[in-house]
């Protein structure tokens, strides 16, 4: 029965009208009839709500000014995210212009340059491989080793260092072959053997995209002198490749990490990717060596965590990280992005899964138009248009200082492959957060749990029961039910999809 109600006391507007229309409807006809009727009607003959508290009040019985309240305190936090990011904003524009690019002389630090161990795990083959490799080989710093780690022996990278090793008899290099048995994390697996045999204490983990050259290695040599530096290093970065897809990683790194990598660093927060970095052995090792750290996916996330609460700061290197991969696309950066954000939201759920995209700038620029709205009636369209071009316009300047030189496409390409890298900021959420257990890195895919603590290999079985498609087959007009052989990430990827059905 619906709750009776006193007709003739109502007409306060509009929640208490409606009920009364509604208790007319309960006299005139069913239950389900007499509220839509009464609903019908409440809209029809009395003017709708037109404030946001007013609108909530009237659809949730609540006093208005409760949820007045409410709703401004709603309609605060984007300027709150505004403030933060105006400050990250200005701050890493500042530091790409003043700090980055600027090189220490290690000549003036140091008398004697320490020796150098240069890890390289290698799996699979770039056609940008052998010039990466071959940048390493051709150093010219006085004292270094090259410790190439080839995840199996029926690898291609192996056929690229063999050429290489006879090309350059010179260079001080040792070969190991299927990594260390017992180690989850597939690139410190990889890496292992040659990180316990490194004859210097100075460590330089350089991954396969990376390509070098002396003066950087001089430049972060020169800042892990500080006793109180334990580790070194790049801001990740891309050298200059040609198509959109290229285009499109450039610009993600030159914007949204650069911008979050130089701001943390100014206000001392550690924000480190572990594809280029110096560290010392000595100190590593006080934590269990590298290999403790193969029980994490993350195991540059860790390695940097547990060193700065042993006390040691982190610098950033002058010269940010060259990744020089010829085979890039659309899909395999956003495969990378998820694997990502995956891992970021096992470690750190409430930043990446709250802060970080509420500053992404759609999802900003949406919340900050409804309050611009809210409270000075702006047209939020006219908002939005210009909180975008506010933002597009910093990430161009941003990415210039990061280049620091001309960049490899016009304004007309950074302007699309800004719109997709924005856009699939999106896709690539919501795909992580499906699934947000499970990542797929080198030949396996890995179940996370316990903040990133925990890492097992997963099994088809853990997985493949999870979700239950309904499937329409227009050649045999056959509607049935499948269940998906993966997880919702084969759910969500089109060409997976097409596959799967
Ligand atoms: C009030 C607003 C607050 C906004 C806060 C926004 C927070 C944004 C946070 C992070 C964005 C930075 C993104 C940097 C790129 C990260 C890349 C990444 O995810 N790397 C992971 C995987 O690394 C690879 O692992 C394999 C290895 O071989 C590869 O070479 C690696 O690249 C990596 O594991 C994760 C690193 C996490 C770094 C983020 C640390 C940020 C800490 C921010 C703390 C924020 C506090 C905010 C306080 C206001
Ligand atoms: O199973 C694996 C996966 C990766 N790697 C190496 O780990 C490094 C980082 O891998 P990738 O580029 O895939 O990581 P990302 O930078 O995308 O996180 C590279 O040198 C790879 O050769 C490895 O040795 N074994």
């Amino acid at each position: 029965m619906l709750p009776s109600l006193d007709c003739k006391s109502a007409a306060l507007w509009p929640m208490d009208a409606a009920k009364c229309l509604l208790c007319a409807g309960e006299h005139l006809g069913s239950h389900l009839g007499s509220h839509l009727v009464a609903a019908a009607a409440a809209w029809a003959v009395i003017s709708p709500p037109t404030t946001t508290s007013e609108m909530f009040a009237w659809w949730l019985s609540m006093d208005e000014v409760t949820w007045s309240y409410i709703v401004g305190s709603f309609a605060i936090v984007p300027w709150i995210f505004y403030a933060f990011t105006s400050y990250v904003f200005i701050s890493s524009i500042l530091y790409s212009r003043c700090r980055l690019h600027h090189l220490s002389d290690p000549y003036r630090l140091i008398e004697q340059l320490p020796g150098v161990s240069v890890i390289k795990p290698l799996m699979g083959v770039d056609p940008l491989l052998e010039e990466n490799l071959e940048s390493h080989f051709s150093l010219s710093y006085p004292k270094f080793e090259l410790l190439l780690c080839v995840q199996d022996a029926d690898d291609p990278a192996l056929d690229v260092v063999e050429r290489l090793c006879k090309k350059y008899p010179c260079t001080d290099c040792r070969l190991f072959i299927g990594g260390k048995d017992g180690i989850m994390n597939p690139m410190v697996h990889n890496m292992a053997p040659g990180y316990n045999a490194a004859k210097y204490d100075v460590i330089w983990v350089s991954t396969s995209r990376i390509k070098a050259n002396t003066e950087l290695l001089m430049d972060m040599v020169a800042k892990l002198q500080s006793p109180r530096v334990a580790l070194v290093h790049q801001m990740p970065f891309t050298t200059d490749q040609v198509g959109l897809a290229a285009a499109v990683e450039k610009v993600y790194f030159g914007t949204n990490v650069a911008r979050y990598y130089q701001a943390f660093h100014t206000m001392g927060v550690s924000c480190f990717t572990g594809m280029s970095y110096l560290l010392k052995k000595s100190e590593l090792d006080t934590l269990n060596g590298l290999s403790w750290f193969g029980k994490f996916l993350a195991e540059d996330f860790f390695i940097a965590k547990f060193l700065h609460e042993k006390g040691f700061r982190h610098q950033v290197a002058a010269v940010p990280a060259q990744q020089n991969v010829a085979s890039s696309s659309i899909a395999a950066y956003k495969d990378r992005m998820v694997r990502w954000m995956r891992l970021r939201l096992n470690m750190m759920p409430f930043v990446a899964g709250f802060l970080e995209p509420m500053n992404e700038s759609i999802p900003l620029g949406i919340y900050a138009s409804w309050s611009a709205w809210h409270f000075f009636g702006i047209n939020p369209y006219l908002w939005f248009s210009c909180h975008w071009l506010v933002w597009f316009t910093l990430d161009y300047i941003q990415l210039k200082g990061v280049q620091n030189h001309s960049l490899p496409f016009g304004k007309l390409t950074f302007l699309v492959a800004w719109l997709i890298r924005e856009s699939l900021v999106i896709f690539v959420y919501f795909e992580a957060v499906f699934g947000v257990r499970y990542i797929k890195w080198g030949k396996r895919t890995y179940r996370l749990s316990n903040f990133g603590e925990s890492l097992e290999i997963s099994t088809p079985s853990m997985y493949s029961h999870r979700f239950l498609v309904i499937v329409f087959e227009p050649s045999t007009h056959i509607i049935s039910q499948k269940i998906l052989g993966g997880d919702i990430y084969n759910f969500l990827n089109p060409v997976a999809s097409l596959t799967v059905f």
